[in-house]
């Protein structure tokens, strides 16, 4: 992406934002060409604690996601950063790290911790006054303006659609760049959502695939006001189907013939994590390729 995610988001064409939760899944979806991704919070607890999104990882696991995902790609990072994992001094620690570690914006929700998934039964919310004290707190604690800081309200199913909207009022004053209102139950709560927000801030919708909004495509979205919108599960969705279906076909056949045109083989996936050219960038640190090139240097 050339332009900044705020330049961008100011256009009208919304942005699309897959789910990632490692260098793989990240430089896949680089590859395909989005502008963005976003490192999803429940994404990471599937994949690496095996469990729900409930707030059972830790900011530092978090953190060291991201460095890993920005040490093998350069695209625009959206960082799901929970709660905060605290208080404002603990949002203010959660914006120093996940900045230097990448992130280009952190999107922070006003549920109580420990958080869960916006899409499961029994959620609770701070009260609106202290969400906005840590969204201030998170902006005056950011190294650039351009870390954009995205404010999720998950009010709907604890206060009612009406008490939603009025907090991301609330949180666009407090200096929110993005409001994002999880979990809208129907198509028309998603169309209210940028008829009654629209102009105070951009606006971002979540498709969670079996989830409580009814899932609209990119084009949709971009309809109805929207500037960025993010699958977030989809990928582990896919790929735990994938993997179940493989293991029960290895322990099946004690064999891999019959997964065969579903997987890549070894040179196909050594081309997509790119083995030559590493191999090829190793060698040309190697003595002898030193010292040739020192020697030619020397009889020019
Ligand atoms: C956006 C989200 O916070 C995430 O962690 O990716 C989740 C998505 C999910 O659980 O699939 C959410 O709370 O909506």
């Amino acid at each position: 992406m050339t332009l900044s995610l705020k330049a961008r988001f100011a256009q009208a064409e919304i942005v699309l934002a897959p789910g990632v939760y490692d260098a793989l899944t990240a430089s896949l979806a680089e590859a395909a060409g989005f502008e963005a991704l976003y490192v999803s919070g429940a994404s990471i607890a599937y994949t690496r604690l095996g469990r729900p999104d409930i707030g059972l990882v830790s900011m530092a696991e978090v953190a060291d996601t991201i460095t890993m995902i920005r040490d093998r790609i350069a695209t625009p990072l959206i960082v799901d950063a929970d709660t905060g994992y605290g208080n404002a001094l603990n949002m203010q620690r959660t914006m120093r790290l996940f900045e230097r570690a990448g992130a280009n914006a952190l999107q922070i929700e006003d549920q109580s911790f420990p958080k869960r998934c916006g899409h499961l039964a029994d959620k609770s919310v701070i009260p609106a006054a202290e969400m906005v004290g840590k969204i201030k707190a998170a902006a005056d604690a950011r190294a650039s303006q351009e870390t954009l800081i995205i404010a999720r309200t998950d009010a709907i199913a604890v206060e009612g659609f009406e008490a939603a909207l009025e907090r991301a009022h609330l949180y666009a004053q407090a200096g929110a760049d993005m409001l994002f209102v999880e979990a809208p139950g129907s198509a028309d709560e998603l169309g209210r959502v940028t008829a009654e927000l629209k102009g105070l801030a951009p606006l971002m919708a979540n498709m969670v695939e079996g989830g409580r909004t009814p899932i609209k495509s990119a084009k949709e979205l971009e309809a109805l006001g929207f500037s960025l919108v993010i699958f977030p599960g989809g990928i582990v969705r896919a790929l735990a189907r994938a993997a179940q279906d493989f293991y029960g076909t290895l322990k099946r056949d004690g064999s891999t013939d019959a997964f065969r045109n579903q997987m890549f083989d070894f040179d196909q996936l050594n081309a997509v994590i790119g083995t030559p050219q590493m191999i090829a960038a190793g060698r040309s640190y190697e003595a002898e390729q030193i010292i040739a090139a020192a020697e030619k240097s020397k009889r020019a």
